[in-house]
């Protein structure tokens, strides 16, 4: 049966404990309302690991001014359920106020943030790698589990994990996605009808540009056209990036040689949906 837990001086005490006795901690930091890609995250965390935690937090410092904060969908009688039927050991579920009782300073994460995601979403990272920082001070895991969709994200955890020199493994999962192939998001529940069948085109465009790629395309400006011309076709959703950018570095490319990603944002009425695909150039390996 999965506990919840609601303090964060309990959380600690319980996985100090554990630890102690030498079990093995997995970990999964949400925002809630979870689907099918929360829940093969933890799954990985739970058959990896002695002990199985999940957190489900609206973390307020990640989200800009004019965005859904208050609107982010909260259902947590239906997380619990669903992390029972997993077999999830912890459900850790703090307060704002506990988390943040008073803000002293902040973290600045700098050039990672300054591109793509953290570009259109000012101080984006920044409270992401607040929040993810005291998660992994109070719940302690020997690993934790984050999904490619948020590429730019990962790359930044992974950075953060190095810098503050947490103690565990960052495990990057593949993206998780519906029948028709759009990524499994939280957001999903915000689109019309129309738009939730337009919406394909956002994995559609990149598996074109994949095609390209795999037929010897290495000119990002190209894969880029490639994207944005079949996104212009097949959904009226207003394109807000399109991006060929080395990974896990973050950088623009021009030819691409290594390893980089393609990652969109595409706007509807109620809901900005994000993608990527990321593609290795093996031919230098
Ligand atoms: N479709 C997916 N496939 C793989 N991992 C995912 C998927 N959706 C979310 N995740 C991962 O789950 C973790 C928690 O994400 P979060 O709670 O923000 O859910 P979300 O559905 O991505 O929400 P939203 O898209 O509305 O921001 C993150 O590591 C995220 O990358
Ligand atoms: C990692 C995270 C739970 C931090 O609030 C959030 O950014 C998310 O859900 O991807
Ligand atoms: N998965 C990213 C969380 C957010 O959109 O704030």
């Amino acid at each position: 049966m999965t506990k919840r837990i609601t303090t964060i001086k309990e959380m600690q005490e319980i996985t100090t404990t554990l630890k102690l006795k030498g079990n093995t901690i997995g970990f999964v930091p949400t925002m809630g309302a979870l689907h099918d890609g929360h829940l093969t995250l933890l799954r990985r965390a739970k058959s990896e690991n002695d002990i199985s935690v999940a957190s489900v937090f609206v973390n307020p410092l990640q989200f800009g001014p004019d965005e859904d904060y208050e609107d982010y969908p909260r259902q947590i009688e239906i997380d619990e359920q669903l992390l029972i039927d997993n077999g999830i050991d912890y459900l850790f579920y703090p307060s704002a106020e506990e988390m943040y009782p008073t803000v002293p300073m902040t973290i600045h994460v700098g050039e990672m943030a300054s591109v793509l995601e953290g570009a259109k979403r000012p101080g984006h990272f920044d409270g992401v790698v607040m929040v993810v920082n005291k998660l992994f001070n109070i719940v302690q895991p020997d690993r934790a589990y984050f999904g490619k969709k948020d590429a730019q994200q990962l790359a930044i955890i992974e950075a953060m994990v190095k810098l503050f020199n947490h103690n565990l493994e960052v495990i990057g999962i593949d993206i998780v996605r519906e029948n028709d192939g759009l990524a499994k998001s939280s957001r999903n529940v915000y689109l019309t009808e129309d738009e939730r069948l337009e919406a394909v085109a956002l994995f559609e465009s990149l598996k074109e540009a994949n095609k390209a790629f795999q037929n010897g395309e290495r000119n990002a400006e190209k894969l880029q056209s490639i994207v944005i011309n079949y996104l212009i076709e097949h959904t009226k959703g207003k394109i807000d990036e399109v991006a060929v950018y080395a990974y896990p570095e973050l950088k623009p490319v021009d030819t691409i040689t290594g390893q980089v990603f393609i990652s969109i944002a595409v706007k509807y009425s109620k809901a900005r949906l994000i993608d990527n695909i990321i593609l290795k150039d093996e031919r230098n390996d």
